[in-house]
């Protein structure tokens, strides 16, 4: 799988950053501007992944209120969520073990490596420059960066048209069913780590070509 390999897509959140703390920090502050009750650590966990305006909608869900009641709040609550997530971005998450070693065995193969992710562009640029992560990268997408997010092939296919490489020689590094499930549709190989976020499912039933425990076991 990794022979022919011009190029890997890596998630950030779950997969690089254990950015759980920074979320847990964004939105409870965020909640409590509103006025609406706050969530659970183990609950936050299980909300990641698809965006932080799923997220926000997710909390508010999880808070009581109705679906339209929660759209009414969501611009609001868009608007607290982003200017508290600047303030935290960074302060309460770290690296995983084995994702520098393995980020710089993949540059050592020769690969060009992009970030993509779901959470926001910036927030994510800020994030990797934080944390020293910046500089493997020659390009970073977000949720916000084109018209549909992952799970939709969508994001991968452009960041392969962005990479000048084809997909089955673009490796996906995911920790979600989404990156599986945008890997398998774009047509890329997918490596999945068993430590990140996945909404509460096993990472097992998510499609995958290889589970790794760090991303130093692609070196
Ligand atoms: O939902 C998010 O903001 C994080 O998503 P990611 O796992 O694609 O980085
Ligand atoms: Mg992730």
């Amino acid at each position: 799988m990794m022979g022919d390999l011009h190029a890997a897509i890596v998630d950030l959140d779950g997969t690089m950053v254990d950015t759980l703390g920074d979320f847990d920090a964004a939105l409870n502050a965020t909640l409590k501007d509103l006025g609406r009750p706050a969530v659970a650590r183990a609950d936050i966990e299980h909300m990641i992944g698809k965006g932080s305006a799923h997220l926000i909608r997710s909390a508010l869900l999880h808070g009581g209120l109705d679906v339209q009641a929660a759209e009414r709040v969501q611009p609001e609550a868009w608007e607290r969520y982003q200017s508290h997530y600047l303030t935290f971005n960074g302060q309460h998450s770290e690296v995983y073990p084995g994702v520098i070693e393995g980020l710089t065995a993949l540059r050592a193969r020769g690969l060009t490596l992009a970030c993509l992710t779901n959470k926001p562009r910036d927030f994510a640029r800020t994030l990797l420059q934080a944390k020293g992560l910046a500089g493997f990268f020659t390009h970073v997408f977000g949720g916000d960066s084109f018209e549909r997010t992952k799970p939709d092939p969508l994001p991968l296919l452009k960041t392969c048209e962005a990479l000048g490489t084809l997909p089955a020689r673009t490796l996906m590094v995911g920790d979600s069913q989404n990156d599986g499930m945008a890997a398998r549709a774009a047509g890329c190989p997918v490596v999945l780590v068993t430590y990140g976020y996945n909404h509460g499912d096993p990472i097992a039933q998510a499609p995958h070509d290889r589970l790794i425990g760090s991303l130093a076991e692609l070196a």
